[in-house]
């Protein structure tokens, strides 16, 4: 045994059916989730109110429709980037994903099921559906916890009303190696919050400020939860975005699910006044999310540190 303890994730408990606003219990957690995304940016959450059962159905829905034919899957076209099939990069060849977005209504969801099963495939529709809609409840609580725990409540409607839920299906083959393949590139996520689950098979790995890369190993029953660069620039810097790659060995494929919270188009983020003083100037001029995703995907975009600070930082 190796004496340097594994860093770890911290965990923290939302499973508690007391855990409602306002309560000594809420108070705790909300505690430890500004701990957590200051110092990690990310944790992993125990979160109950999607059965096991669900989960389950869905990332077996996840690999039913990664079994599809290639020329099928590439059906699924959207013009936002990263938002339809995305696959056969050779910069990273093991990973493939399809985005749905609004996941959270019926028929935007089942629109791609028709795309992809013109006979239609109700299951699908119902098991994508029924689990975005459990999972979105921890996007609600975290973040009514974060914008709490910086005394900015009062803007919580204006914060939930300003972004979409895209759901996003990935795929990771194993490579048949011992030693570890990239699976999905080291990046920072752009949008508001990404909460993320998996089948059996590890590989998300997150970095430390200090530059260590922690392994995840979320269960059934947890999630890990991650803030992206818009809500932090939204909360003028206070939290940390993290840095995260996916790294995959052995034989068996990685089935991965993450629901992004999106701020839409039209949007404008900046960080209420409250946020901003002598101590914490603003860090960001106020943009459009959506107009900031163009600049992201070109080379300029890709090459920067933090694109966000290329494209509005003061
Ligand atoms: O598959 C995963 O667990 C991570 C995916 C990811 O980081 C992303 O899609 O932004
Ligand atoms: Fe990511």
């Amino acid at each position: 045994m190796g004496s340097m303890a594994e860093l770890k994730l911290p965990v923290i408990d939302f499973s508690s059916p007391r855990l409602e606003p306002g309560t000594a219990e809420w108070t705790a957690v909300r505690d430890e989730v500004k701990q957590a995304l200051e110092t990690y940016g990310c944790f992993e959450a125990w979160f109950e109110k999607v059965p096991v059962e669900l989960q389950k159905s869905m990332l077996g829905s996840v690999q039913e429709l990664f079994d599809l034919p290639l020329q099928t899957k590439l059906r699924n076209v959207s013009r936002k980037p990263y938002h339809g099939y995305v696959g056969q990069y050779p910069m990273v060849p093991l990973y493939e994903s399809i985005g749905i977005d609004d996941a959270d209504i019926y028929e935007k969801v089942d629109g791609l099921t028709t795309t992809l099963w013109p006979e239609g495939n109700m299951n699908f529709s119902k098991t994508i559906h029924s689990f975005t809609e459990k999972l979105s409840e921890l996007d609600k609580m975290s973040r009514r916890m974060i914008l709490e725990s910086f005394g900015v409540e009062k803007y919580l409607d204006e914060h939930m009303n300003s972004t979409n839920y895209l759901f996003r299906l990935m795929k990771y083959a194993g490579p048949q190696t011992t030693d570890p393949k990239l699976g999905l590139v080291p990046h920072t996520d752009q949008n508001t919050v990404t909460i993320l689950c998996q089948n059996e098979v590890d590989g998300l790995q997150v970095q430390t400020k200090h530059g260590e890369w922690i392994s995840t190993r979320p269960s059934t029953n947890s999630f890990v939860v991650m803030i992206g660069e818009s809500l932090n620039a939204w909360l003028n810097g206070r939290l940390h975005t993290p840095y995260h790659q996916v790294m995959m060995s052995g034989n068996r494929a990685r089935y991965s699910a993450g629901l992004f919270t999106v701020p839409k188009g039209g949007y404008i983020v900046k960080a209420p006044n409250e946020l901003v003083d002598e101590e914490h100037p603003l860090l960001f001029k106020p943009f459009d999310h959506v107009e900031f995703l163009d600049f992201y995907y070109t080379e300029t975009g890709q090459r920067a540190k933090s694109a966000l600070k290329a494209y509005c930082g003061v």
